[in-house]
C-alpha cells in the first residue's frame, strides 16, 4: 500500500489541478455571449408590433428587409444539434495614451519629421540655405505651402530675437511652434450623446465616409472598441452594401466586443435603409452610440451626392446625425486632400480620422488637412491591431515627431 502512495498523491494533484482549470474556463465563459440568443434577440426586434406599423410609413423603399435575418441554416451553417461556439468578448485596451505607440511606429517607417527639422536647426549660425532646407523638409512631408512659411517665419523670428542656441532651447522652441501649427484650441471629442429637439435622449449617430480601402471599416471596428473601453453601449450598422465582405468584417469586429451589427444579406441593398434600421435599433435599444460604415466612394460629386444625402436624410427621421468622419489614408498625401475637399462639400465632415500614420514619415499631413477643411483631426491609425486607433492630441503628436 506504502508503494502506492505517491501514486496516489500524484492522482490527487492530477484531480484538483482539473478542478482547477474548470473554473478558469466557466469564469471566461461567464463573459461570453453565445450566438443563438443574440438571434433570438434580433428576432424579438424584427417581429415586434412597433416596428412593423410604424415604419411602412417613414422607411424607405427596401428597409424592410434589413433587419430579415437569413434562414437559420444558412446563417449557422452548421448542425442545429450541435453546440455553436461561443464568441469570447475581448477587453479592449483604454483608449488614453495610445498615442505614445506612434513613436515606435514612425521610427519604423524612415526618418520623422521632427528628427529632421531639429538636425537642421541646431546647426550653427543658420544660412539662407538652412532655412530653405527646414522649408522643403516641411514640404516633402505634406505639411502644406502655407504653413510652412508660417513655420519658418516662426522660427526665423524666435532664432533672431532670442538667439536660441543649446539644443533642449531648439528643442522646446520646434516643439511649441509644432503644437501651434497642429492647433491644441480645436475640439477632437466625439459626440456620445444626443437629443431630439423635443428633448429626448437618442443615440448618438456618427456615419464614417471616404473613398476606397482608406480603412473605413477597420476604423469602424477600431473605434467600436474605443467606445466600448470608454463604457458607452453601440450598435453598427453595416451599410456598405457594396463589399459583400465588409458586413461579415463588420459583425466580426462587432462580436469580438459583444457588439451588435445591423445589416443586409442581400447583395447591392439600399444602404440608406440600412442606415435607418440601425439608428432605429439603436433608439429601441437606448444605446449611446450608433456606428455607420459607408461603401468607398470615388471623388464623382454627383453619386456622392446623391448616396451620402439620402443616408443622411434618412438617418435624420429617427435621430441627429452627431458626426461625420472623414477616413483618411496617410499615405496618400496630397492626393488625399483632393479628395478631402469634395467629401467636406458633400457631406458635411465634422471630423477627420487620418489612417496608416504608421506607414509614413511625413507627419504634416494632419496639419495639411485641417487647415484646409477646416475640421480636426479627430482619430489616427496607428496600425493593423484591433487597438491601434488613437484619439488625437497635438502635444503627443508633436513629441512623436520629435522623438530622438
Ligand atoms: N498599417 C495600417 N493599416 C491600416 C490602418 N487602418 C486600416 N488599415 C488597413 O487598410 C486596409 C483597408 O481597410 P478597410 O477597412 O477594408 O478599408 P475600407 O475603406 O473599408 O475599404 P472599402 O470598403 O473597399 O472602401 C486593411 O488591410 C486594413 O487593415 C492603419 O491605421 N494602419
Amino acid at each position: 500500500m506504502n508503494d502506492l502512495l505517491p501514486l496516489w498523491i500524484s492522482l490527487a494533484v492530477l484531480l484538483l489541478a482539473g478542478l482547477g482549470f474548470v473554473g478558469v474556463s466557466t469564469s471566461r465563459r461567464s463573459k461570453t455571449l453565445p450566438p443563438a440568443e443574440r438571434r433570438a434577440e434580433i428576432e424579438d426586434a424584427r417581429t415586434d408590433d412597433d416596428r412593423t406599423d410604424d415604419d411602412a410609413a417613414t422607411r424607405p423603399a427596401g428597409a424592410t428587409d434589413v433587419l430579415d435575418l437569413p434562414p437559420t441554416e444558412t446563417e449557422v451553417g452548421v448542425d442545429p444539434d450541435v453546440a455553436v461556439p461561443e464568441v469570447v468578448v475581448d477587453v479592449p485596451e483604454p483608449p488614453a495614451g495610445r498615442l505614445v505607440r506612434l513613436r515606435e511606429r514612425l521610427a519604423r517607417s524612415g526618418s520623422p519629421l521632427g528628427a529632421r527639422l531639429l538636425a537642421v536647426l541646431s546647426r550653427d549660425n543658420l544660412t539662407e540655405d538652412d532655412w530653405d532646407e527646414l522649408e522643403e523638409t516641411l514640404l516633402l512631408a505634406d505639411v502644406g505651402a502655407g504653413p510652412a512659411t508660417e513655420l519658418i517665419d516662426k522660427l526665423r523670428t524666435q532664432v533672431r530675437v532670442q538667439g536660441v542656441k543649446d539644443p533642449a532651447s531648439v528643442r522646446a522652441m520646434l516643439r511649441s511652434a509644432l503644437v501651434e501649427l497642429v492647433d491644441p484650441t480645436l475640439d477632437r471629442s466625439l459626440s456620445t450623446s444626443a437629443t431630439t429637439t423635443d428633448g429626448v435622449k437618442v443615440p448618438a449617430v456618427v456615419l464614417v465616409v471616404g473613398v476606397n480601402g482608406t480603412g473605413k471599416t477597420t476604423t469602424v471596428g477600431k473605434l467600436t472598441r474605443v467606445l466600448v473601453a470608454d463604457g458607452n453601449e453601440v450598435i453598427l450598422g453595416a451599410a456598405d452594401t457594396f463589399r459583400a465582405a465588409a458586413a461579415d468584417q463588420l459583425t466580426t469586429w462587432g462580436e469580438r466586443v459583444g457588439v451588435e451589427t445591423v445589416r443586409s444579406f442581400k447583395d447591392g441593398a439600399d444602404p440608406a435603409a440600412v442606415a435607418f434600421d440601425a439608428v432605429k435599433t439603436g433608439k429601441e435599444r437606448g444605446v449611446d452610440v450608433v456606428l455607420v460604415d459607408t461603401a468607398g466612394r470615388l471623388q464623382n460629386k454627383a453619386g456622392l451626392m446623391d448616396e451620402l444625402g439620402k443616408i443622411s436624410r434618412v438617418i435624420t427621421k429617427e435621430a441627429p446625425l452627431t458626426e461625420v468622419l472623414l477616413v483618411l489614408d496617410a499615405t496618400t498625401g496630397q492626393n488625399g486632400l483632393n479628395q478631402a475637399r469634395v467629401f467636406a462639400e458633400v457631406a458635411g465632415v465634422t471630423g477627420i480620422v487620418l489612417t496608416k500614420l504608421d506607414g509614413t514619415a511625413k507627419g504634416g499631413i494632419v496639419v495639411a488637412v485641417q487647415r484646409e477643411l477646416g475640421v480636426p483631426v479627430k482619430l489616427v491609425g496607428l496600425g493593423e491591431g484591433p487597438d491601434d486607433l488613437a484619439p488625437f492630441d497635438p502635444e503627443e503628436f508633436v513629441d512623436g515627431l520629435l522623438q530622438g
